[in-house]
């Protein structure tokens, strides 16, 4: 027997399945001219006997779409033995999404990264369709294909567009019995339950097959699961339709038992928070019936928020996980500090945010929206530490999946799903690895990272209060100059008591400030005291290697796989040899000690030595955040210093200003007195004399004084750019 078919320009070979469905198979062939890949799909006896217009119905659907996210027609040509139309679609090597998530490597959902493709791609999809007016009414895993392009991109596409319109119709439903977990509830009551219902169908009623697709997308896992699966079909009904508002699964572990129902996606779900908090309202939307069902219009504009915002990661010290925050494009700092607020409970005055060594509030302005804000990705994140929680602890892990117990008997049925659960905990196991390696990797940087930025932090407080000490000798080499000046004044003058004991407190207050300063700069810059520390915390300390610890996880997994297929391949034989049963034997052997090797690996080894990393941390970070502390509060008081210093300049110039406008008013006075009885009064005409000497002297002594004043001036516009703060001294000059 041939297993050859083909058509005028297409060739395929039956034994090339790449999946069946109930209308028929789809076979992987190629153009006889081009050599080309394709998918070929065949249709079955049952589905000849669909009414002509119902079997053309798929071609003129597939001839009418024409999108990147939906499975390219080539051609519709006629097998050539005469067993009806063929349609050639472009290949799609990646298989289903269905098949996809049926591998144990996606037991609990896609990676965070192929979900958000599988949204995007599904919802652009979706749009065409809309736009062409057409309903899928067949959404399902087993419907989305993954394109593989030739640059390696992935791309999802839509295909099988032929059952839905049957439907309708009120067709039987036979090509609706594979997918019945995703039908709308309505639709399940007519099509699953065979109930008369007076409702009519919109598009959409699609919404609630995507739904249920995202949700087993993210979690591995159908959103509604009656007990006893698909034969509990009243229950099924019940879950569905009595949900209440923003549930989001319903489940029945037990026989006639209760339905637990949960608004949120479960815990073993590999999405991250930041991710669940924006797809757990998608999917709430989605799964909506009755009166609160979504549009077309809301789906969409849902997901296009979802896919515009802004992923900023970050790792949080104190629990060493990491986080993802999402951003509206126009949030602003203030924003990803309540969302971090959020996930970690760390308010926004407790944040120590750090990236590439400095505080992100220095490189990220107030007024700059997510969209500008730095990249970051996993290993490269933003670095939060709390300011007021020295504790750093590891979060508690799930509890791993059981592992299977292999019976010691040959079973060639039941041997291969067991051999699949042992492959699904190895990869969680190899997950798990992976995540704590780089957990130990970002505990190294998150150190060097906290150091880098307190010694730069150190070095410009050290220069500012350099800079203060010198402006402060100018400042009070003037008001020495300032009091000879007053020194026939009445010194007992209340400003001027003020002003004195305010430079006396400051002169006291940044002698102390300053050698705390130099002290904390020796202590933590020129002796490395945080390096040191950690250093020696880590001295001979365990780490778990990534290289390493991945390589094995890698290697056992692999190994635990390749057991698997064979003892899927023993299955698929179903009768097997003596020999045969020996090998089979020995490859359950293998799957027990590879799976024990690799959760050894997992919680002996690496679990065990990043709990001891997380205690370490925990001892350095005391000292780290006593050392950041003290920096913080000793660049409060340089500032308020310099903040004094500027307030004492200005006041000693409006003393200045005060005394001669006095002294001026007194001359005009004597003068006046003097026109009316020049003879009378010779101590008043000494006195004014004397007076006169001594004004002649000051203008000298502050003509001397210019250069000073020059260089104090300009230290003042060196200081903290404080230009406004700087005196006006020419006027003094011109005493
Ligand atoms: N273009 C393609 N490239 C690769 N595989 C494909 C392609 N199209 C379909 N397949 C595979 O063939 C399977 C069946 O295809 P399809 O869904 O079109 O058939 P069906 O008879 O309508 O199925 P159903 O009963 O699910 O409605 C798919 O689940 C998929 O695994």
């Amino acid at each position: 027997m041939s297993f050859l078919r083909g058509s005028v320009n297409y060739v395929w070979c039956t034994t090339s399945v790449l999946g069946k469905g109930a209308t028929g198979a789809v076979f992987q062939g190629v153009n006889k001219n081009t050599g080309e890949s394709v998918a070929v799909k065949t249709f079955n006896p049952y589905s000849h006997m669909r009414p002509p217009e119902v079997q053309m119905r798929e071609f003129e659907v597939l001839k009418k779409v024409n999108h990147e996210n939906i499975v390219k027609l080539l051609a519709i040509e006629d097998d050539s033995e005469g067993r009806g139309k063929v349609i050639v679609m472009e290949l799609c090597t990646g298989g289903s999404l269905f098949n996809i998530l049926d591998d144990p490597e996606n037991t609990y959902g896609l990676p965070e990264k192929e979900f958000l493709l599988v949204v995007e791609h599904l919802c652009a999809g979706m749009k065409h369709l809309r736009d062409n007016n057409i309903v899928h009414r067949d959404l399902k895993p087993g419907n989305i294909m993954k394109f593989i392009s030739e640059d390696g991109q992935t791309v999802y596409k839509l295909t099988d567009f032929g059952a839905a319109r049957e439907l309708a119709e009120n067709q039987p439903f036979a090509s609706l019995y594979g997918t019945e977990e995703y039908l709308h509830p309505d639709l399940y009551e007519r099509a699953v339950l065979r109930k008369s219902v007076n409702r009519s169908f919109t598009a959409n009623v699609d919404l609630w097959s995507i739904g249920v697709t995202l949700f087993h997308v993210a979690t591995g896992n159908l959103p509604f699961r009656p007990y006893g699966g698909r034969k509990n079909r009243e229950t099924m009904h019940k879950i569905t339709t009595r949900k209440t508002e923003g549930v989001i699964s319903g489940i029945q572990t037990t026989e006639n038992g209760p339905i637990e129902w949960s608004k949120i996606l479960p815990a073993h779900c590999s999405l991250t928070e930041g991710l669940k908090m924006q797809i757990t309202p998608l999917l709430a939307g989605l799964l909506e019936n009755r009166e609160k069902t979504w549009s077309f219009e809301i789906f969409f504009a849902e997901v296009t928020k979802i896919l515009r915002k802004r992923l900023i990661h970050v790792f949080y010290i104190n629990r060493l996980s990491s986080i993802e925050v999402f951003m509206e494009p126009g949030e602003q700092i203030d924003d990803f500090k309540e969302h971090l607020q959020l996930q970690t409970d760390v308010s926004p005055e407790n944040q120590i945010l750090l990236f590439n060594n400095e505080h992100i509030e220095g490189r990220i302005l107030p007024e700059i929206n997510a969209s500008a804000f730095p990249e970051t990705d996993t290993e490269n994140p933003i670095f939060l530490y709390s300011k007021d929680n020295n504790n750093v602890q590891l979060p508690a892990q799930l509890e791993l999946p059981k592992s299977p117990v292999f019976p010691s008997s040959v079973s060639v049925e039941n041997d291969a799903s067991l051999a699949k659960s042992a492959c699904s905990v190895s990869h969680e196991c190899k997950r798990r690895i992976e995540m704590l390696t780089t957990i130990d990797i970002l505990v190294k940087k998150s150190v060097t990272q906290f150091v880098e930025t307190l010694t730069m932090t150190m070095n410009l407080l050290l220069k500012k209060a350099q800079s203060l000490k010198e402006l402060m000798t100018v400042v009070l080499e003037h008001y020495e100059v300032v009091t000879c000046f007053l020194k026939y004044d009445d010194h007992s003058d209340k400003e001027f008591q003020r002003l004195n004991t305010e430079i006396k407190e400051l002169k006291t207050d940044f002698d102390r400030i300053h050698s705390l300063i130099l002290q904390l700069h020796n202590n933590f810059v020129t002796e490395d005291q945080l390096n040191r520390e950690w250093k020696s915390l880590m001295s001979g300390k365990k780490c778990p290697c990534r290289d390493r610890s991945s390589f094995k996880a890698k290697y056992l997994v692999e190994r635990i796989r390749d057991s698997w297929q064979h003892l899927l391949r023993d299955r698929a034989t179903r009768t097997l040899t003596y020999n045969d049963e020996q090998f089979h034997a020995l490859e359950k052997i293998k799957v027990d000690r590879y799976g024990k090797q690799i959760k050894s690996l997992y919680a002996e080894d690496v679990k065990e030595s990043v709990i001891q990393i997380a205690d370490y941390l925990a001892d350095w970070y005391k000292l780290a955040q006593t050392f950041y502390l003290k920096t913080q509060i000793l660049t409060k008081d340089t500032r308020d210093c310099d903040k004094k210093l500027c307030n004492i300049r200005e006041d000693i110039s409006e003393l200045m200003q005060r005394k001669k406008g006095n002294k001026q008013s007194v001359g005009a006075l004597n003068g006046r007195k003097d026109s009316k009885n020049r003879l009378e009064n010779l101590e008043i005409k000494k006195k004014l004399k004397i007076w006169q000497c001594e004004q002649e002297d000051l203008a000298a002594v502050l003509r001397q004084n210019n250069d000073l004043i020059a260089i104090m001036k300009g230290l003042a516009m060196s200081s903290n750019g404080n230009a406004e703060g700087a005196l006006d001294f020419t006027s003094s000059t011109n005493l």
